[in-house]
Order: C-alpha cells, then structure tokens, then sequence
C-alpha cells in the first residue's frame, strides 16, 4: 500500500482534482490524502479570528464569500445534474454547520472544528467526482483514527489499531480517500496538526500501516537547493537522508512539514516529494541514506529572538545551563540555537508568547539582551569530513552580512547562522552563488 498526499494546490480547483487521475491509478492499493482547496484554510482561520474577536459580521460574510466560492467549484467540478445535486447538499451540509458554531459562544475548540471543515469538504467532493466518473473508491474518516496525545503527540499505535479493520472492512477496494490535517486531540476533541500538517498525517499513516512509500505531491518538483521563492535557478535535489530533509524542513523549506520526516524515519517508510504539474519528474527521494561529499541546499526561518545572558557567575560554574534551559522548559518555549562562551550563553527562540516572563527569569541571573527581527540561514550537508572546507566556503559567502552567532557541529550535516532578516534575500543569494554555480 502507498500513501499519496496532494496540497492545497494540487486539490486547488476543479480542474486541478480532475486531473489527480493521471497520478493516480485506481487499480494500485493506496491512500490518498487529501489537503483543503487552497486558499481555504486561510479563510477559516479568517473566519474564526473574527468570530474570536466577537464580530459577528465581518464572520458572517466571509462564510457566505466562501460558500459562493464552493457553490462554483462544485458546478464546474460535478457538471451532471444529480451529482451536482450530492455536492450542493454537501457543502450545505458543511456551511450550515459553521453558521450555527458560530452562531453562539466561540473558543479555541469550535476554532479547529472550523479548521477541520477544509478538508472535510475537499476529500468528499473529490468522492463525489469519482462516483460521477464510475472510479470505485472510499472515504475513510481521518477523525476516527488520527489522534494526538495528553503531550500532543501524535499517537501511531491508535492509528493503527483503528485504520487498519476499516481497511479489512473494505477488503477488495484499492483506493481510499482521507483527510489531512485533522485528527482529535486526548479530550477527543476536533483537532489539527498544525498549519501544513497534511504531509504529517501522510508520514503517520505511512508508519501506521508499514506503507511501501509515501509521496508528497505537490507543486515543485521536489526539494530545492534554495528557496525557489527568493533564489532565481534553484534546483531538485534528487537524493537527502530523513536528518537532512528534517533539518531543512524545520529551518525553513515550506514544501515539507517539519514534523513529517520523523514517523517515516523512524518506521523506515521512504518519502518522495513530486510534482503535480510534472508527475513524470524524479523529484526528491528521502531515505537513510545520503550522498556523502556534497552541500545539499540552503534554507531559512524567519521570526526568530535572539537572548544572550551575560553572567559573572557562568565562568568555572557548573548547573548553570541547566538552570538557564530550565526556564524555557517551565514556559514550554523550544530552543533552536545555542553558543556559549566563558561568560555569556545566547539561544534563540521562535515562540515569543512568553518572552517577558522568560527575561524576567533570566534577569536573575545576570544581563540579559533580546533582539528581535532575525533569521536563521541553514546549510545542509556533509559537513563531516574538513577536507571539503565547505564551512570556510560559508563564511566566505556571508563575508559582507553581519553574523549574530553561529552553530557548527552540533550535527555532520547541519551549518546555521543567525543573521537579521533584512540581510536574509541577500544571504541566500550569495550562499547560493558561492555553494552551488
Ligand atoms: N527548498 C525548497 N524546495 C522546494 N520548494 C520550496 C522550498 N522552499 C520553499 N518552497 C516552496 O514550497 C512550496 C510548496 O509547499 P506548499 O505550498 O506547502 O505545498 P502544498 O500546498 O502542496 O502542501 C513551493 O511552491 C515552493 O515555493
Ligand atoms: N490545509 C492545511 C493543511 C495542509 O497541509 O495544507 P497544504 O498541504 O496545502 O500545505 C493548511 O493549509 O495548513
């Protein structure tokens, strides 16, 4: 069995789902999983941040703008008349549903069940239309077997244990059709995987049932050596191991959710990353596996704080940094760069909800700075071996932009740099033109 995800893009509009078909063959056992129409998800977020902030109104009319989207998208999707009928009765099925949860007291909870109608509504149209074009197929409901944990982990064993009668129930179907995205938290609450999450739940469905492959269809053909979206002649990398994909995932490079690399790697599920608008290109390959002697490609996260703490009392101490993480773990705020010297420790953190707090902390014991506004520029790999002096070549490209710190050894495979996000275009231009051309 394989697992096929396609984004938001590739289920972008009626025609696009159309022609998910010339991917994917019916007569092959699959899964696919399917991401909301693009565009869709923005607007529940839209929609639940006005019904949040208690204006009913604005709310109100961004469903109604979206339902008209919806009443388009099925007329052109599901041109004959009856199975027009099903898809109009079922996106007002979804849309009656979000007047009345929002009609009355909204909190976080009735937020993801907002979130959650994107995908419900793309994977039973996209059923629809294959009913209509006579391809046999099942929709399996992802809210029965994707769950997350007390410590919002996904929970693997469940999946398992709950995907797998439903697949014997339907012993003889070959395609099955499924959401991305949702799944129900330990309260068994309507819930989500974060923001992209869609490729998540293809890696946890491709280590729950020991899938042959899982493949992220999207719109690029596979992992680039840069972003593609600041970098002009960026190329496919055709070969990375799952740390590498991971790192680049998590530093930056959009097409891959962070988290999604980690259920294959550890189930030994390969994962190919392929293009929708060019299924015969070979994409990316993502293994145990990597290509030894090379630097890979270049990525960036934005968003990021930098704290240095600066303290007398660090110098011949020891327990000082534990005490320093401790105050991190206390207010759940992940760390992602860390370089010390004899008197000062700097880290950096993305999730800023509890900054004031943490400093406050701090503060106690010695000087502490904060800035704002940086980025992190990652290069990935084979940084293992000194003979290729591919750090040298690094630096070398970031001679002319100010460097805040510098994170080197932590991995084989891993150089990352912490630089103001005004200098980041030109970082990854020039990385770019001193690593690959
Ligand atoms: N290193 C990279 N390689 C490939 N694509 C990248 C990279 N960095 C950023 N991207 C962007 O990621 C996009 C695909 O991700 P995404 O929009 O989440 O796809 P989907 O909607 O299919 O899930 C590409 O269109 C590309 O602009
Ligand atoms: N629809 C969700 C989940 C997702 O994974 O989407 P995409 O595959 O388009 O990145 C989102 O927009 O976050």
């Amino acid at each position: 069995m394989k697992i096929l995800k396609f984004g938001g893009t590739s289920v972008g509009s009626p025609e696009r789902m159309t022609k998910l078909l010339d991917i994917i063959n019916p007569n092959e056992e699959q899964i696919v999983v399917l991401s909301a129409v693009s565009g869709t998800t923005n607007s529940l977020v839209e929609i639940s941040n006005y019904f949040l902030a208690g204006d009913k109104q604005k709310g109100s009319v961004a469903i109604e703008n979206l339902y008209q989207k919806y009443k388009d998208f099925v007329v052109e999707l599901l041109p004959a008349t009856d199975f027009q009928e099903m898809g109009n009765e079922v996106i007002d099925y979804h849309f009656s549903f979000l007047a009345v949860l929002t009609n009355d007291i909204f909190t976080s909870i009735e937020e993801k069940v907002v979130l959650a109608q994107g995908e419900l509504l793309s994977t039973t149209l996209y059923h629809i239309y294959l009913q209509s074009i006579g391809v046999a197929s099942v929709l399996l409901p992802a809210l029965d077997f994707m769950k997350t944990d007390e410590d919002n982990e996904p929970d693997i064993p469940f999946t398992n244990k709950h995907l797998m009668p439903i697949l014997a129930e339907h012993k003889g179907n070959k395609l099955f059709i499924t959401q991305g995205f949702i799944c129900r938290n330990s309260f068994g609450e309507v819930d989500n995987l974060r923001r992209g999450g869609s490729d998540y739940t293809a890696s946890l469905l491709g280590a729950a049932i020991n899938a042959e492959e899982v493949q992220i269809w999207t719109d690029i053909d596979g992992m680039h050596n840069n972003d593609p979206r600041i970098v002009k002649g960026t190329k496919p990398i055709a070969q990375l191991s799952f740390d590498e994909a991971a790192e680049l995932a998590y530093f930056g490079a959009k097409i891959l959710h962070p988290q999604s690399v980690f259920p294959a790697q550890k189930y030994k599920i390969p994962v190919r990353l392929l293009n929708t608008m060019e299924p015969s290109a070979a994409g990316t390959l993502i293994t145990h596996d990597s290509e030894k002697g090379k630097i890979k490609s270049i990525a960036a996260k934005d968003g990021i704080t930098a704290i240095r703490i600066q303290s007398s009392r660090m110098l011949l101490a020891y327990g000082f940094l534990r005490r320093v993480f401790e105050v991190f773990e206390r207010y759940k705020t992940p760390i992602d760069m860390i370089t010390t010297s004899e008197v000062a420790v700097s880290l950096t953190i993305d999730e800023t909800a509890h900054l004031p707090k943490i400093i406050e902390e701090l503060e106690s014991f010695g000087t502490v700075e904060v800035d704002t506004d940086h980025s992190i520029v990652c290069v990935v790999g084979d940084f293992g071996s000194e003979k290729h002096g591919f750090a040298s070549r690094v630096l070398e490209g970031l001679k002319h932009i100010p460097i805040r710190m510098i994170s080197y050894g932590g991995s084989n495979y891993n150089v990352s740099l912490l630089i103001l996000s005004e200098y980041k275009t030109e970082a990854l231009r020039s990385l770019h033109n001193r690593l690959f051309e």
